[in-house]
């Protein structure tokens, strides 16, 4: 759906961005991580035709950025991180407005406008100007917006920016519906967590350069290749702990309080990969288990370690 080869911007002697690469495929949804003028905006706005690349390749849906532009228009649904709204409009003329633009003509016009208004649950504000809805509400009039006329492919530069906490997670859960409903998505935040449960893809670009590109599902699987369990258990802590020094699958255990309980951290010996074996040692021991799980990973701490050196 998007291919990107080279692509680069520069102005003057400033690389917006520089020779990215980048292929996703239907259904992908790409997490775009940087930090302020990293070249987030940039590379969206080539991608949307709004913008030339100083050299390099992109094709939307199978359009080159540069002799298909309108094609790749009509596929598309871009959000940029500000847009204005008109002053004195309705929520529902706002978004009939941008219905009759994008040539959405006779009754369904106003059928597809309420659908997507509920969609981004707005239909209660149906009526109401513009300039009355709160940020987030306006975001997701902007999303609404942008999915008028169905696009299969969704830009949204920072939907997520300036937004309090309630408001954003009311965001992550409409692309999630749209994930679901198969678009496929490039979202850019400066901001990981924000983005980790919904994609599938994430890239980190820094000073122009995609440093970081990668499935999410490889990531954890490089950073997890040794299990890590989490081990409680009822009477002396100690008596567990030295059964698992002692155990041949074991490669090393630590000691310490998690919220006021004494946890053993045990890390696996890359050969183990039946954890099982361990739980049936302490069973044997006559040790009680009151906790046993593998730790969890999150995506962060997972990008943390792989983007180590690379990013400070
Ligand atoms: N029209 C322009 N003229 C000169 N430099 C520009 C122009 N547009 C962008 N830049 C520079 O290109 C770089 C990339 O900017 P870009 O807006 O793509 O970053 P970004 O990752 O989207 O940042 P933000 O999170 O702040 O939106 C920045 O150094 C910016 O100052």
């Amino acid at each position: 759906m998007i291919e990107i080869h080279g692509l680069t911007k520069k102005y003057g002697d400033l690389f917006a961005i520089r020779d990215i690469e980048l292929e996703l495929a239907a259904g992908d949804v790409f997490g775009f991580i940087g930090p302020n003028g990293a070249g987030k905006t940039t590379t969206m706005r080539i991608l949307a035709t709004l913008l030339h690349p100083t050299w390099g390749e992109a094709y939307v849906a199978g359009h080159s950025i540069y002799t298909k532009p309108k094609e790749i228009r009509r596929v598309i649904g871009y959000m940029p991180d500000f847009f204005g709204v008109y002053d004195d409009m309705k929520v529902i003329e706002y978004l009939e407005f941008f219905a009759a633009a994008y040539r959405i003509r006779g009754p369904g016009r106003k059928k597809i406008c309420d659908d997507v208004l509920e969609l981004v649950d707005l239909g209660y504000k149906r009526d109401a100007l513009v300039t009355s809805l709160s940020r987030g509400m306006t975001q997701r009039l902007g999303l609404a917006r942008v999915l008028l006329h169905d696009p299969q492919v969704l830009l949204l530069d920072e939907p997520a920016s300036g937004l309090d906490p309630r408001a954003r997670i009311e965001i992550r859960g409409l692309l999630k519906e749209l994930r679901n409903m198969g678009k496929t998505i490039m979202v850019s935040s400066h901001i990981l967590p924000e983005l980790a449960d919904i994609c599938n893809k994430i890239g980190i670009i820094e000073r122009g350069e995609l440093i970081v590109n990668a499935d999410v599902a490889d990531v954890m699987r490089q950073v997890r290749q040794q299990t890590v369990l989490k081990i409680t258990v009822a009477g002396p802590i100690e008596v567990a702990a030295s059964v698992l020094e002692a155990s041949p699958l074991v490669e090393s255990v630590t000691q310490a309080a998690e919220h006021g309980v004494e946890v053993l951290t045990t890390t696996l010996k890359a050969e183990a990969n039946d954890p099982s074996l361990v739980a049936q040692e302490l069973f044997e021991a006559g040790c009680r288990l009151t906790m046993f799980k593998e730790e969890e990973i999150n995506l962060e701490t997972a990008f943390m370690t792989l983007t180590q050196g690379i990013t400070s």
